[in-house]
């Protein structure tokens, strides 16, 4: 348990002084919320003594207000200082976890760790921050009123503190047995959880696909599943710990017992005078009451050290090393656009691409074409570095992307994709991400461009409308488009794009063809080409097949030789219904 509290500790930083001083006030809190009894304790004394007169019993009345006075007081000062310092601490820790989650690869957010980051960033997070201040200073509260109260035994009767000791030992090591095993359970707990938040968002995203192939019953079982496995998984942790809890009840009692037994024969063979015994019983029952308190706020502890093994092991993976300081030159006469030299990659262990190698000039177009899971897509991405190639390099105007900033390389680069992500947000400020700093005319110009203004200006309100969730309500062509509009905005030198294999209405297909001529134009175009009239342009062909360049060349060259292109080519010509000239 104390290691525990230490690591919650440990997370404090610069928050330390705060949190000790708060401790201050808890130990202060304790020993104030004790002197009630004390005070009674002195009255029946006093009683039985004869002793008491006008002078002291308002003595005894100005100390209980003064006492009541102040614990409130500092009551408010460590409450205020402890949640306080757990918002500002755990507000750094986000900060942290968000700073590093921006800097992992691309592949860790789609090797299934979306349900992990949605459980780490909402319910750890929160459940830490609003749940470990307040537990620390409860704890904290409840064993400061232990040691006092355990003292006072002492102090009435040597014999009485050795029991209500050797009592509070023997619950240690009870509740030493509950935390193990609430340790074990809750990173099994967590675990469930995460498993529920997958299977949650799984659901949700997939309901269209799930309905259209009529997979209601199937899912919602695999859900239903899910929340009873939750359920038992609770309810055999509680099954486990209760006659854990029973056992430290029965102590207690059976602790309360021998000193009530032990204080009335001290008293019966002359020990003890009556005023002691009658304090003993003013004591007693409050002895193991905070104890008890305190293991119950242990539970709590455990649930958080899985929290926080949880946020820890996010924060252990491996970032994108982002430490270049080169920069990219604007023109590099001597080197090409782009180079992909001897590149070979994985996910994991499983091998994508191998020896890739080309130049791409500047302003010349370059299409990827070939199988699927050939690894075109993943060429792409090495590019923008969402990864980093396992051996070889990627350059650009000859400098190494990884020896770069990654701001500075994403400047570099404009991505169109199929999917289309649009932010929850007006469009205006969905265009303008592109370029922050763009006046009002360079993202009309822009949204002109991508033939998407006057679709714009006709919803009613314009620019200013809401898209997303209770927003205007885009087709996905217009979404492309806009999604252009925010590369043309970006004016990045080089353009990766991935032409949709979808089609889309014609007036669509047009417009978003007009859009992305547009956005090319003078620029470095790699291109993930579906299309014969798109490849046909391009300055150099790749065919991409099993994670190797198989061919290459322009379209008149390799139309000449047999090979996958040919084929590649004559199946879209039957499919499409277009011909070679
Ligand atoms: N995130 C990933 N984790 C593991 N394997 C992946 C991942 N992304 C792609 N792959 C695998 O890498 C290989 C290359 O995939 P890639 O998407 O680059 O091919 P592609 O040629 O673009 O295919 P398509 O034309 O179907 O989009 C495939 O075998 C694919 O299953």
């Amino acid at each position: 348990m104390l290691k525990l509290f230490k690591r919650i500790l440990q997370l404090s930083g610069k928050y330390k002084g705060r949190i000790g001083a708060a401790s201050v006030c808890s130990f202060l809190e304790s020993v104030l919320s004790k002197m009630p009894l004390f005070f009674a304790f002195i009255v029946l004394a006093g009683f039985y003594e004869n002793t008491l007169n006008a002078r002291r019993c308002l003595y005894i009345g100005l100390g209980l207000l003064a006492v009541v006075v102040l614990q409130a007081v500092v009551h408010f000062l460590s409450d205020r200082l402890q949640s306080g310092a757990g918002y500002m601490m755990f507000a750094d820790q986000r900060m942290a976890l968000g700073g590093h989650l921006r800097k992992l690869p691309m592949g860790y957010f789609t090797a299934g760790n979306i349900g992990k980051i949605s459980s780490v960033l909402s319910t750890d997070m929160v459940f830490i921050e609003e749940v470990s201040m307040s537990t620390i200073a409860n704890m904290m509260s409840y064993l400061f009123s232990s040691l006092i109260l355990t003292v006072f035994m002492f102090v009435l009767d040597w014999r009485l503190g050795l029991v209500a000791t050797g009592i509070i030992m023997l619950a240690s090591l009870i509740a030493g047995r509950m935390n193990q095993l609430s340790l074990g359970e809750a990173a099994q707990r967590q675990e469930q959880s995460e498993h529920l938040t997958d299977a949650v968002l799984s659901f949700t995203e997939g309901i269209g696909v799930i309905k259209s192939y009529n997979l209601i019953g199937e899912k919602s079982q695999e859900l239903s599943d899910n929340f009873k496995k939750s359920r038992d998984t609770s309810i055999t942790f509680e099954k486990k710990m209760t006659p854990w809890t029973r056992g430290l009840n029965i102590l207690y009692a059976f602790g309360i017992a021998s000193i009530f037994g032990l204080s009335i024969s001290l008293q019966q063979n002359g020990v003890l005078s009556l005023p002691y015994l009658l304090g003993v019983l003013l004591f007693v029952f409050d002895l193991f009451g905070p104890l008890k308190a305190l293991y119950g706020e242990a539970t709590r502890l455990t649930v958080m050290d899985a929290a926080l093994d949880r946020i820890e092991s996010v924060l252990k993976e491996e970032e994108l090393p982002a430490t270049g300081k080169k920069h990219i030159p604007a023109v590099s006469p001597n080197a090409p656009e782009v180079c992909f030299n001897h590149v070979t990659f994985a996910y994991q262990d499983k091998e994508v691409l191998n020896d890739i190698c080309f130049n791409l000039k500047e302003n010349s177009m370059l299409a990827l074409v070939g199988p699927s899971g050939g690894g075109k897509s993943t060429i792409a991405n090495l590019l923008a570095r969402l990864w980093d190639v396992k051996s070889g390099s990627v350059a650009i105007r000859g400098t190494d992307i990884r020896d770069v900033p990654l701001g500075e390389l994403m400047e570099q680069i404009s991505m169109v994709f199929q999917r289309v992500y649009l932010f929850q947000d007006t469009i205006y400020n969905n265009i303008s991400m592109g370029k922050p700093d763009a006046t009002e005319e360079d993202v009309f110009k822009a949204a002109k461009k991508a033939r998407c203004y006057d679709f714009i200006m006709n919803l009613p309100e314009g620019f200013q409308t809401m898209v997303g969730e209770g927003g205007a309500t885009l087709s996905g062509g217009e979404k492309q488009r806009i999604s252009i509009a925010r590369c043309i905005l970006k004016d990045a030198p080089i353009v990766i794009l991935d032409e949709a294999t979808a089609s889309v209405d014609t007036d669509n297909e047009s417009y978003i063809q007009e859009a992305i001529s547009e956005l090319v134009k003078g620029k470095t175009l790699l291109v993930i080409a579906h299309r014969l009239n798109t490849i046909r342009e391009a300055n150099q062909i790749l065919v991409i097949s099993d994670g190797r360049i198989s061919q290459s060349g322009t379209h008149n060259e390799l139309i000449e030789q047999a090979g996958i292109y040919r084929d590649f080519v004559s199946i879209r010509e039957k499919t499409s219904g277009w011909s070679l000239s």
